[in-house]
């Protein structure tokens, strides 16, 4: 008999997944607490996608258990989770209304329709082709039907790729309002900045392994005991750079120190003559993070 946790709604033990050549996840277990959002971060290829599939029961397991509260193979998974997919083909034949109506003829006790609406804010195109829609009002429909049966926990992959920043921030106040209501919230992303404002765990992921996990607080405090300071590059030169005994590294156009003491740095600086006309100060970010433990940007 496997003792589960109470507070969490999905436990994941030793999953893995091979295909015929590659090893997509390789081991991972973890577990997500009710009512928190739960962030799932790793480079292309990392193996979230597969996870989040073996999850939600598209994929089958090489080996591994998954329990959704507590169960294995649980039944009340299939009616309490919701889906966000990346598209559905039948967005190209129907308006907005009718492919909730469709989708919520599927369950037996759909939220209803003016609910859906409202949350997902779709008054506006509700009777329109679903095909005709822009980026952001797609999202907000296939949000929509991921909502339908009113889940307990539902799944976002990617959920705000290739939209523009107005449409991701009305994305991120969705996605707020469906924490409140105490929904758990499973979310793979590549921004960073989203994750830091939405996330209250991260899993970081690479080569279908864990390699960190923890709140976002923790794990910057835990990775970083620096800030960077930087300076446009063209206000230091050669001989000066040589000179600062900090660690320093040139990216975009910038000198970048890392420095525990920005008052020392910034006294080194002056002492050497160098314009602090182009400084900024800024403490590590999950993309800062992201990069020292992969080793390259989660937007490479
Ligand atoms: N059906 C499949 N057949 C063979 N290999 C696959 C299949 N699905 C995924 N893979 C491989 O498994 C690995 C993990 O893929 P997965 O899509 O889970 O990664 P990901 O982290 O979601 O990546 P991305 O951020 O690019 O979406 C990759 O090497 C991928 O090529």
């Amino acid at each position: 008999m496997v003792k589960i946790s109470m507070g969490n709604i999905l436990e994941v033990r030793n999953l893995v997944k091979h295909f015929k050549k590659v090893q997509a996840v390789n081991g991972l277990s973890f577990s997500i607490p009710q009512g928190i959002c739960f962030g799932l971060l790793g480079p292309n290829g990392a193996g979230k996608t597969t996870t989040i599939e073996m999850i939600e029961g598209i994929t089958q397991p090489t080996s591994g258990e998954i329990f959704y509260k507590g169960e294995k193979h649980s039944d009340k998974f299939k009616l309490e989770a919701g889906i966000q997919f990346q598209s559905t083909a039948l967005m190209d034949y129907l308006t907005v209304r009718e492919v909730l109506e469709l989708f919520a003829s599927f369950y037996p006790k759909p939220q209803p329709l003016d609910k859906l609406v409202e949350q997902c804010s779709l008054a506006e195109f509700l009777d329109q082709p679903a095909a005709k829609l822009s980026g952001g009002q797609r999202q907000r429909v296939l949000l929509a039907v991921a909502l339908v049966n009113d889940p307990e926990i539902i799944f976002l992959d990617e959920p705000t790729t290739g939209l523009d920043p107005q449409s991701r921030r009305n994305f991120w106040a969705l996605i707020e309002a469906i924490k409140q209501q105490g929904k758990t919230v499973v979310l793979t992303t590549h921004y960073m900045d989203e994750a830091e404002q939405l996330c209250d765990q991260l899993l970081i992921v690479d080569r279908g392994k864990i390699i960190a996990e923890g709140t976002p607080t923790a794990l910057l405090q835990e990775h970083f005991q620096h800030v960077f300071v930087c300076l446009d590059k063209q206000d230091i030169g050669p001989q000066q750079l040589q000179h600062l005994t900090t660690h320093t590294e040139q990216l975009n156009g910038q000198v970048v120190i890392k420095t525990e003491s920005v008052e020392n740095t910034l006294q080194q600086l002056i002492a050497e003559g160098i314009s602090i006309q182009s400084l900024q100060v800024r403490n590590p970010t999950l993309d800062d993070l992201f990069l020292k433990l992969t080793g390259h940007s989660l937007r490479e």
